[in-house]
Parts: C-alpha cells; sequence; structure tokens
C-alpha cells in the first residue's frame, strides 16, 4: 500500500513528515490524520528528533478535509464528528509536542490545510503559494480552522479569510503572520532547513520549557502569565544546559548540552 506520510530523519536531528497523498491533493483523510497522528506520538518519544518539519508532495500543500471521504459518509454523524475530533487532537499534538514544528509550504494550503499550517509553530512558503478556508463556498464554515487561524492572525483577518472563503498570496499571507518568511521557491529549503538547523543546534531541554511555556501563557491573564514565567525562568536555571550555557558565556567557550 502506498505511504500516506513518509517519515525521514537526517543527521542532525530534523525530522521530515511528507504529506504524499498529491493525487488527492494531500487532503486530511481520516487514514491521513491516523498516519500524521500516530508519526507525531513516536516523534513525542524519539530523543533522535530535535525539529520536525511538515512537507508536502506535489503542487498542493495541502487541501483540507478529504471530500471524497466525506461526500461518501453524508448520512453518518458519527463518522463526521470523530473526523473533525480527531483532527482537532492531531493540531493539537502539534501544538503540544516539545520538539517546534515548521511548515514547509509549496503550492495551495486551504481549509484544515491552512489550520495545519497555522497549528504549526513555524511557517515558511515559497513565493507562490496561497492559503484559503474556502468552506463557506460549499457550505462548510471553516470552524475548526477558525481555532488556529484566530490565535495567529488578528480577529479580523481570520474572519475575512473564514467569511470571503477567498485565496490570499504567501505575501499577504506573511504581512497577517500567518506564516514567517516568504522566499523564492529555489530558496525553500534552504531556508526551512536553515532554520530548523539553528533551532536543532540549541538545547533540547530548553527549546522544550520554552516552547510549553509560550503556548500555556497565552492562555493566561496577564498577572498570572508574568508570575508564570518567572517560574519557568527560575526553573529552567535548575537545569545543566543553562548552567553551562551561562558558564560557557562568560567563559567564551562553546556550551556542551546535556539536554538537560
Ligand atoms: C472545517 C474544514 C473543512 C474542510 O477542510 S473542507 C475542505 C475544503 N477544501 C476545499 O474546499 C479545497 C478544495 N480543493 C480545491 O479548491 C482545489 O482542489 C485546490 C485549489 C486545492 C487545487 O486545485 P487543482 O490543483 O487545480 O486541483 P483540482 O483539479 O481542483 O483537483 C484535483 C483532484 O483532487 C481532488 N480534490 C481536490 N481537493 C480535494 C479535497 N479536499 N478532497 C478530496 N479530493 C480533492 C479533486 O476532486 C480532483 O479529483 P479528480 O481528479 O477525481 O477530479
Amino acid at each position: 500500500m502506498q505511504n500516506l506520510l513518509n517519515r525521514h530523519t537526517d543527521e542532525v536531528g530534523i525530522t521530515t513528515l511528507t504529506l504524499s497523498q498529491p493525487e488527492r491533493r494531500n487532503s486530511l483523510s481520516f487514514s491521513m490524520l491516523d498516519a500524521l497522528g500516530e508519526s507525531l506520538t513516536d516523534i513525542a518519544e524519539d530523543s533522535a528528533t530535535r525539529v520536525v518539519v511538515i512537507a508536502a508532495e506535489g503542487k498542493v500543500f495541502c487541501a483540507g478535509h478529504d471530500l471524497k471521504e466525506i461526500r461518501d459518509q453524508l448520512d453518518s454523524y458519527d463518522f463526521q464528528l470523530a473526523l473533525f475530533k480527531r483532527c482537532s487532537e492531531v493540531m493539537q499534538q502539534v501544538v503540544n509536542l516539545q520538539k517546534p514544528v515548521i511548515a514547509r509550504v509549496a503550492g495551495v494550503a486551504t481549509a484544515a490545510g491552512c489550520q495545519l499550517v497555522a497549528s504549526c509553530d513555524l511557517a515558511v512558503a515559497e513565493s507562490s503559494a496561497r492559503f484559503a478556508t474556502p468552506g463557506v463556498n460549499i457550505g462548510l464554515f471553516c470552524s475548526t480552522p477558525m481555532v488556529a487561524l484566530s490565535r495567529n492572525v488578528s480577529r479580523k483577518h481570520a474572519m475575512e479569510m473564514l467569511l470571503t472563503g477567498e485565496m490570499i498570496s504567501a505575501a499577504r499571507a506573511e504581512q497577517i503572520g500567518l506564516v514567517n518568511r516568504v522566499v523564492d521557491e529555489t530558496l525553500l529549503d534552504d531556508t526551512v532547513y536553515g532554520m530548523a538547523r539553528t533551532i536543532a543546534q540549541k538545547s533540547g531541554h530548553t527549546v522544550k520549557i520554552g516552547k510549553g511555556a509560550f503556548y500555556k501563557q497565552l492562555e493566561m491573564p496577564l498577572a498570572g502569565a508574568y508570575d508564570y514565567t518567572a517560574e519557568v525562568m527560575a526553573e529552567n536555571l535548575r537545569a545543566h544546559d543553562a548552567q553551562e550555557g551561562i558558564c560557557a558565556f562568560l567563559d567564551k567557550r562553546k556550551p556542551e548540552w546535556k539536554d538537560s
């Protein structure tokens, strides 16, 4: 059977997950979501992985949910609810994974595909990439993607995308904060993997503390967030890598991480 998702880890600990069903425009069928979810579960325990890149084969990054699968199950509320809940779970796995996740976007990302990009910690797009939450055009408001979208871009930009369903350019996606960088197609891999390598060189323990704290403090009222992050800093200093990092800086030498 064809692999829906390919997984490769390089020598510096960058694991690339490639959505590999271009003939279905890499849409998030139940089985694609399961493949993604199971890989993320494995990666959470895989000490060889320091950074994850989500990429896709073909000219469409991801066309959202698999509309053919949904059409074949139009009468089954249970199937639909399970599908959308599975999708929500997988998106939360991306956010909760204690390793950074970068979306490498070539081509179009629509609906749940746009949600996947928004759920990643970082995103780099080639200049011809385009983004949309077009559910509204087919009578299916993009309700689950609204969670990640509204937490990444401003409320009005999210509403504009959700209500108009229109495609936006990569340049516009960068302007509104949906992606970090837009680069020429020839520079896409250099930019994505350059970013991933830079992060892979940091202490994994520090990055893990930081990613978790970043999302947790976002959900807190201001005073609570300041209290919480003060505790995170003090706790971070208990770690070998923070103590080593400070001493190495002051001794003018390269730190030796233990990832602890
Ligand atoms: C709450 C969240 C809701 C959702 O996620 S709902 C899904 C919303 N998604 C969409 O509305 C996107 C639908 N797809 C498109 O608009 C276009 O596609 C693209 C812009 C992504 C790409 O356009 P191009 O490259 O020209 O491909 P093509 O000719 O439209 O499609 C090629 C084949 O791929 C199938 N396909 C495209 N998107 C999906 C999909 N989302 N689910 C299942 N199949 C899809 C088509 O039907 C067709 O198939 P065949 O060759 O049999 O005619």
